[in-house]
């Protein structure tokens, strides 16, 4: 782990860094104030506190944690997530799987299992990792909409228990790899509904013209149910479905669970299919602004007992979820030092450590955050502020309109809360910049999750125009054979 950087020195309280004395410009309506736990508990961790002007979480100093790790610094709050992951647990669902591409890593993996969650992962890399820290492989799900043969014959072979099928190809080379393994594999059908979450398109994913699924529209969700049953080493055990993430609006739940179950039943009356497991997807939306809603989980199972009920007996299925941002999301805060602080034409500019490589959110969807100071209590009057990251671009924003107050500079530590889903994994190198370590905290200790990259690190893979044998490949510069693209020889056998 890297120490920090000295920060620098901070000026004397009312003045900033770079540009003092200048007149703020008047703060826009509605602009955002910073709001720490006291003012805004919905979006910090369960455990945060202000204590003598310090952030605390899980009982540790957060300036004393930025210290000692660095930043930016990726912290959870293990008491925050356990407890939503309780809350999805006692939902009234049959069964939860844990979207691990929110958050994931050895030690999440095994308070989920501690939990009496299930995994929902998206490719062998993930299924490994939760394996390898002791995750039961017969309780996790595999999704993908492009799984390499090589991916499921792995996974099969470590015993997954549900593949979600995407394609018809996939169907065939699942049944191969269950075949060579000696399985009947239990397969969900993943079907899109055409129901439009109301969230970023980018996130949607149940409509009409998506790569996910089968469309259930044209009839070639009934295809893949057909061809699933055609294989002995195959079981269809269930129907999948998920419409997009960050939903707050109950009203596509219900409409998408309303059509799988329709379509449950169209499988059995059609074709004496029946099917035992409806999972309907995670998606979950949570606060990211203070006064910003929480889709409860008790609501958003409500919401689809009540869409399964229009079209089946609920009594007949079992219902599987599958939240990610919702367990991971407010339980984690990323910890930033102020460097340079400049007063723009209409907003002050206060540059972090970090940005986009480790907060890729705002740049990929608009996404708003709010921030702050987390080692004192500032003072002065708002002023109109945009935290930038360090990258090499104008998009490379951390939170993009805050009020934050007159005297925030050089050397203050500002901590962003509700980064623990979707930041630690969607984390880049961009401009070299190492990736952020993940520390947990909880009853005043704190635990290293996942260590700070190092310079090391990334020059290790700089190979320096090493000569390659074309005809003798090296394990670490060929892609793995078991992420090996599908050949024409293949594709045409199955034709
Ligand atoms: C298939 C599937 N399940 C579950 C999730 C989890 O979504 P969220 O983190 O929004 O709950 C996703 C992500 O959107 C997904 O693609
Ligand atoms: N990565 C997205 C969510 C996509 C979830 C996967 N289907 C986000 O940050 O909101």
């Amino acid at each position: 782990m890297t120490t920090a950087h000295p920060p620098r020195q901070a000026p004397p309280s009312g003045a900033t860094a770079s540009a003092p004395q200048c007149p703020a410009p008047a703060l826009p309506d509605g602009l955002a104030p910073a709001a720490g736990p006291e003012q805004a508990p919905e979006v910090w961790p369960l455990t945060a506190r202000t204590v003598a002007g310090e952030l605390h979480i899980g009982g540790v100093s957060m300036p004393a944690l930025a210290r000692a790790c660095g930043t930016p610094l990726y912290v959870v709050d293990e008491a925050d997530f356990r407890h939503r992951a309780r809350q999805w647990r006692d939902s009234g669902a049959d069964r939860v799987h844990y979207a691990s591409k929110a958050f994931l890593c050895a030690e999440a993996a095994r308070w989920v299992q501690a939990e009496g969650l299930h995994l929902d992962v998206c490719s062998q890399g993930e299924f490994d990792l939760a394996v390898d820290a002791g995750f039961d492989p017969a309780l996790i799900v595999l999704h993908g909409n492009n799984k390499p043969a090589g991916e499921l014959e792995a996974v099969v072979r470590r015993g997954i228990g549900v593949v979600v099928a995407d394609s018809l190809e996939e169907i065939d080379d699942l049944a191969a790899a269950a075949h060579t393994a000696g399985r009947v594999q239990d397969v969900y059908l993943r079907i899109a509904p055409g129901v439009e979450a109301h969230t970023h398109d980018y996130i949607a994913t149940g409509g009409d013209d998506v790569k996910f699924g089968f469309p259930l529209a044209q009839g070639h969700a009934e295809e893949g149910a057909l061809r699933v049953r055609r294989h002995p080493s195959l079981r269809l055990a269930g129907i999948h479905a998920h419409i997009g993430s960050q939903i707050l609006d109950i009203a596509g739940l219900r409409l998408a669970a309303e059509r799988v179950a329709g379509f449950v039943r169209l499988l059995d009356e059609r074709h004496g299919i029946t099917v035992t497991d409806l999972d309907l997807g995670g998606g979950a939306g949570i606060p990211y602004l203070p006064g910003g809603a929480r889709l409860e989980p008790a609501e958003f199972v409500a919401a689809l007992h009540a869409g399964i009920r229009q079209a089946l007996d609920p009594a007949r299925v079992r219902l599987a979820v599958e939240p990610g941002r919702s367990i991971a999301g407010t339980a984690g805060i990323t910890l930033y030092r102020v460097g340079v602080v400049k007063q723009g034409l209409r907003r002050r500019f206060v540059s972090v450590d970090g940005g986009m490589s480790d907060a890729l959110r705002p740049s990929l969807y608009l996404a708003q955050y709010t921030a702050w100071t987390a080692n004192r209590t500032p003072v002065g009057d708002p002023r109109h502020s945009v935290v930038v990251g360090r990258h090499c671009e104008s998009g490379d924003v951390v939170v993009p309109d805050i009020a934050l107050p007159d005297d925030i500079a050089a050397g203050d530590l500002l901590a962003v809360p509700v980064t623990g889903a979707y930041h630690h994994v969607m984390a880049s190198n961009y401009n070299h910049q190492p990736r952020p370590a993940v520390v947990s905290v909880a009853d005043g200790q704190a635990r290293l999750l996942v260590r700070r990259e190092t310079f090391a690190d990334l020059r290790r893979r700089d190979s320096g125009g090493l000569p390659l044998d074309l005809h003798a490949p090296q394990p670490d510069h060929a892609p793995r054979t078991d992420h090996a693209p599908r050949t024409d020889h293949a594709l045409q056998e199955r034709r």
